[in-house]
């Protein structure tokens, strides 16, 4: 399975939002967008996804199912947490959607509730397990841990991590120097116009051996003088 982009141009309005970018990712493999507000990492999960066109170069995909967590969610207000969770999946599962809701702090009554009723963490947790239970072989992920805490997103790394042993490939878009630590295979580093990828770090250790100890020593190490958000 592989995913290419090849020097892809995308405009809007004529102004060159991005320019010749470039990007190959595999079967099993996390890269991370990592770079200033507004440069365009959004916009290329939506190239990914075809919800925007490339005015020039070429997608080529050869995974089956994308599955796409927005920043904003993008619960269907008028069905319940678990009419959400379940929409995607080929053949609803009950007991393991509410087997996984437990372990990241929803019960069974959460489930039944409509996202109006939900927190913001409540609402991304949800969004969170219609991606994990859609069955897609590529995540694009835009923000997903914003409004968690440490603990449930280190079970949501974890859970997320047993999908990518089994081959789900992801591309990640974060503003937080730990997860990029955390996940990546790759991170790029992208300059704030026209998504020009100023350096690569590639992080060869196993996701799963990865701790908090682990992300601390990587930001020290490969994220000294990157001032994007300070
Ligand atoms: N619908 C739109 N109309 C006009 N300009 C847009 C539109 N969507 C995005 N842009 C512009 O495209 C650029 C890239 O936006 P994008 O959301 O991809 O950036 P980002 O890197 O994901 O930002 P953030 O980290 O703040 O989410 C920005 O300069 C933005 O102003």
């Amino acid at each position: 399975m592989m995913l290419t982009l090849d020097h892809i141009r995308f405009e809007i309005l004529r102004d060159p939002i991005i320019r010749h970018f470039s990007f190959t990712l595999q079967r099993g493999e996390v890269k991370t967008l990592f770079g200033p507000s507004g440069c365009g990492k959004t916009t290329v999960l939506r190239l990914i996804a075809g919800l925007e066109t490339p005015k020039s170069g070429k997608i080529s995909s050869d995974f089956q199912k994308i599955g796409f967590l927005f920043q904003e969610n993008r619960l269907l207000e008028n069905l319940t947490a678990m009419q959400n969770i379940t929409i995607f999946m080929e053949k609803a599962d009950i007991p393991a959607v509410i087997a996984l809701a437990a372990k990241v702090g929803l019960t069974q009554g959460d489930l039944y509730k409509y996202p109006t009723e939900l927190s913001g963490g409540m609402a991304k947790r949800v969004a969170f397990l219609r991606l994990l239970l859609c069955g897609c072989d590529l995540a694009l992920l835009d923000e997903p841990f914003v409004g968690l805490d440490r603990d449930l997103r280190d079970i949501l790394v974890r859970l997320l991590n047993d999908k990518i042993e089994q081959g789900m490939a992801c591309v990640l878009v974060t503003h937080d120097r730990f997860e990029a630590a955390r996940l990546s295979h790759e991170i790029l580093f992208l300059s704030p116009k026209g998504m020009k990828i100023n350096h690569r770090v590639i992080l060869p250790e196993p996701l799963s051996s990865r701790d908090s100890s682990y992300e601390e020593k990587i930001v020290a190490r490969e994220f000294q003088g990157i001032h994007y958000y300070e």
